[in-house]
């Protein structure tokens, strides 16, 4: 019996991991066992230990890269160290930059497709900043196509973050994706939540597996499973030589920085010195997280900075604080100085 994989892409912030939390609560409610591979962009694994915050998951990482180019021959053995943990489903979270058809067409290596499906493909978007991503990104023609394929290869596509922006904002998302994928479902959302009945359909704990056909996609969506099908190549599909183009990196100028702090900060950041930071880097920051200590607070919190908003919660993380900045033409020696300036000041 094959394991269902659901892939889970959308650029840098859009709410993929909220999503994840989400599948994976419904997915524990429906007595199945949840495997997760979490890609990230950064050496450091925030999203991996918010998960495990959430306790009971099964977690294989892959760190600092791309799945679907520069890490890309990692995911079948990543994959096969989950299934050596026998789960019922598989989640993929990609990186923000990260192109989920290289992936789709990763899981027809034999290898793979012998005990791998693909169940679902998902696309997360922010409705704040989508709109713009198109300007925004212009000098990064491998990131705006990958963007594109991330709408045109969703059987899903997901507008989170809604409740930031005006109904005539939704109306113009809706157009765009639908110009760029007419078959996908589209749905908005608050905080990544949906209904997961028809998306959990037919995913069953494995003693459960009989030889019987399994429902899943097809009740969702006919038309989409029609069109996953032609990539996935129907029955008995192997995987097709990629001409050169389709191979190289999904992005080019996106770099991420991991930054620790330094012993002069060993009591902590203030917020809004934090906040003004970011702030700092203009268009070029796109995204931040990590474990903080804030001056005068006990305990740690977990920020993040996304579409230009800053969240704080608190946070378990027992190791040394640090952030990993994400961003597009981000000088690392540049943000590293002026960090270290910060602490300096009087
Ligand atoms: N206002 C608002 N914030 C949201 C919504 N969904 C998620 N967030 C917040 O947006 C931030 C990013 O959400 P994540 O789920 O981590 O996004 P992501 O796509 O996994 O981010 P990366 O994996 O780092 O690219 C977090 O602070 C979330 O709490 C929403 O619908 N509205």
């Amino acid at each position: 019996m094959k394991i269902p994989v659901i892939i889970l892409s959308g650029f840098l912030g859009s709410g993929k991991t909220t999503l994840l939390l989400t599948l994976l609560k419904a997915s524990k409610a429906r007595g199945l066992n949840p495997g997760v591979v979490m890609n990230e962009l950064g050496k450091k694994d925030v999203d991996g230990y918010i998960l495990q915050e959430h306790g009971g998951t099964i977690v294989e990482k892959l760190l600092d890269g791309c799945v679907c180019c520069s890490r890309k021959e990692e995911l079948p053995k990543t994959l096969g160290l989950l299934l050596s943990r026998r789960p019922d489903v598989i989640f993929i979270e990609l990186t923000g930059v990260a192109d989920p058809e290289e992936i789709a067409k990763s899981l027809l290596e034999p290898s793979l497709s012998e005990r791998l499906k693909l169940h679902y493909s998902i696309t997360v978007l922010d409705a704040e900043n989508v709109l713009e991503y198109g300007s925004r990104f212009s000098a990064d023609k491998q990131l705006v196509r990958t963007l594109r394929r991330q709408l045109s290869s969703a059987d899903l596509i997901i507008v989170n973050r809604s409740d930031l922006v005006e109904p005539e904002t939704l109306w113009r998302i809706e157009k765009m994706a639908s110009r760029h994928n007419a078959e996908s479902e589209i749905v908005f959302t608050h905080y990544s939540e949906i209904n997961l009945t028809p998306l959990l359909a037919g995913i069953i704990p494995r003693e459960q597996h009989t030889s019987g056909p399994q429902r899943g996609r097809s009740d969702m969506n006919g038309t989409t499973l029609k069109r996953m099908n032609s990539l996935h190549g129907g029955q008995g599909a192997t995987a097709v030589q990629e001409p050169e183009s389709a191979q190289q990196a999904s992005y080019s100028q996106v770099a991420a920085v991991t930054l620790t702090f330094p012993p002069e900060a060993a009591s902590g950041i203030r917020m809004e010195q934090l906040e003004g930071f970011f702030r700092e880097w203009g268009d070029s920051l796109v995204r931040a997280k990590g474990h903080v200590r804030l001056a005068g607070q006990d305990g740690v919190q977990l920020v993040q900075y996304a579409g230009n908003r800053c969240t704080w919660e608190f946070s378990r993380y027992p190791g040394q604080p640090y952030l990993v900045f994400i961003g597009l033409h981000l000088d690392e020696k540049q943000l590293t100085d002026r960090w270290s300036a910060l602490f300096q000041q009087p």
